[in-house]
């Protein structure tokens, strides 16, 4: 299939010819070409640039192609979600409520709720229940412009219900049009079994389960809650490199509620990312830009837990390269709407408009290693491509809490058309 989107008022490419994630000044240039056009053809993109040039340099395509109309409307690539905790049983809106009565999330945690809750519920939940439910998840992301979408497993913290959150992930990634990519988080809180003697369980997790992950080819990544009262920094150090002698690339939750030096250790560790860092240190700040570990920032966890956020403008002015993610799970973000976490990376952090936007493409595909294949708009990468409902880049954030999303494209397929998903993902299939 050849598809051509023409007229565009805006066509944001994000191109550049560095192949790593973005920093500084660079966060800034989105490459806009007014009166854009993108020719696609199978599942890659061909061309972008004007229409005339387009029209010019590749007419046979051309008149072949399914002309969709941008006129009036901003044309960029498919946001990228880089940090999810997808796949889940049960809700936890009761916990809302005693949070605003004035508990803490650590308090709730600490007390056998939280994380311990939701991994209640997934161990009890069966596999066709979290894929249904996993499903709809997906087809909301997608409707929110949303093509790809890492996923961390964490609420089983035994072997058969991390394998299963896992195997959920790949059957979806097999499956549904968005793109899943999956990451090991055995080491997402301990659990009650072993709350008297956690390293017993870390043992675990190095011997048993991380060597698992590798030899079923269940994950790419491997990340830990690195937290007071959860795994200490020596533990996960250890679960990381234990990861990373299996092929699984670091990651890690760092400096959310306490400092507790995990910027420094993502660093230290070779992490492609590490994520929330809310009370990041000025060192490890410092640390992760010379290593060039991509800072995933989730504003919407700070506005969910009512914290203050990351330093999202210390972190870019000082080179970390920044993206931006909704950190979608049931306790402290339950929300898949990544353009609503967008305007609170410019309203909380002091981002721009356009680092936001560099932030949640290009960047956020750095942060889960496929910055070579979508979040961008260029010759010969995917043909995920998403259409606005907006005349230029800047309403997307001006008008909040709306959706804006016109058309999706994923893998040169038009999977959202006028706002409503396609018939075929309307029913959960396997
Ligand atoms: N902080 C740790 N993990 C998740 C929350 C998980 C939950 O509360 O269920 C996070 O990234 O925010
Ligand atoms: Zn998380």
């Amino acid at each position: 299939m050849i598809i051509l989107i023409e007229n565009a008022n805006q066509l944001i490419t994000l191109q550049g010819t560095k192949k790593k994630a973005r920093i500084k000044e660079e966060m800034s240039n989105i490459q806009i070409i007014e009166n854009g056009s993108v020719l696609i053809s199978g599942d890659r993109i061909i061309a972008t640039g004007t229409k005339a040039s387009i029209r010019a340099d590749y007419p046979e395509l051309v008149s072949q192609a399914k002309i969709i109309d941008a006129t009036g409307k901003v044309v960029m690539p498919g946001l990228v979600d880089a940090h999810t905790h997808l796949v889940f049983g049960g809700t936890r809106e009761n916990e809302f409520q005693m949070r605003l009565n004035g508990a803490t999330y650590m308090d709730i945690m600490n007390a056998g709720g939280g994380i311990h809750a939701t991994t209640k519920k997934t161990r009890e939940a069966t596999f066709e229940h979290l894929y249904e439910k996993t499903y709809e998840h997906l087809n909301n992301f997608l409707k929110h412009g949303i093509t790809t979408v890492e996923s961390k497993s964490g609420y089983g913290l035994d072997w058969t219900t991390e394998e299963k959150q896992l195997q959920v992930a790949k059957k979806l990634q097999e499956n549904h049009v968005v793109d899943v990519v999956s990451t090991f988080m055995g080491a997402h809180a301990v659990p009650a079994e072993y709350k008297n003697n956690p390293d017993a369980f870390v043992d675990i997790i190095i011997n048993d389960m991380i060597p698992r992950v590798a030899e079923g080819n269940l994950a790419e990544f491997n990340d830990v809650f690195c937290e007071k009262g959860v795994f200490t920094p020596e533990q996960s150090r250890r679960i990381l490199l234990a990861g990373k002698e299996h092929g699984l690339i670091p990651k890690i939750h760092a400096d959310e509620i306490e400092p507790y030096e995990g910027a420094e250790l993502a660093a230290e560790v070779g992490a492609i990312s590490a994520e929330h860092l809310l009370v990041a240190s000025d060192k490890g700040i410092r640390d992760m830009a010379e290593a060039g570990t991509v800072a995933v920032l989730l504003p919407g966890t700070a506005f969910f837990l009512k914290a203050d956020s990351a330093r999202g403008r210390l972190m870019i002015d000082e080179g970390v390269p920044v993206a931006i993610s909704t950190d979608f799970n049931p306790g402290s973000s339950p929300t898949i709407s990544l353009p609503f976490i967008m305007n609170l990376a410019c309203m909380n952090m002091g981002m721009t408009m356009e680092e936001v936007l560099t932030a949640t493409t290009i960047n956020a595909a750095y942060a889960i290693n496929r910055g070579h294949e979508i979040g961008s708009l260029e010759a010969s990468k995917k043909a995920d491509v998403l259409i606005l409902d907006v005349e230029n880049y800047q309403q997307l954030q001006y008008f909040y809490g709306m959706n804006h999303t016109h058309t999706v494209i994923k893998n040169g397929r038009v999977v959202v058309e006028n706002g409503v998903l396609c018939s075929e993902l309307q029913n959960v299939t396997d």
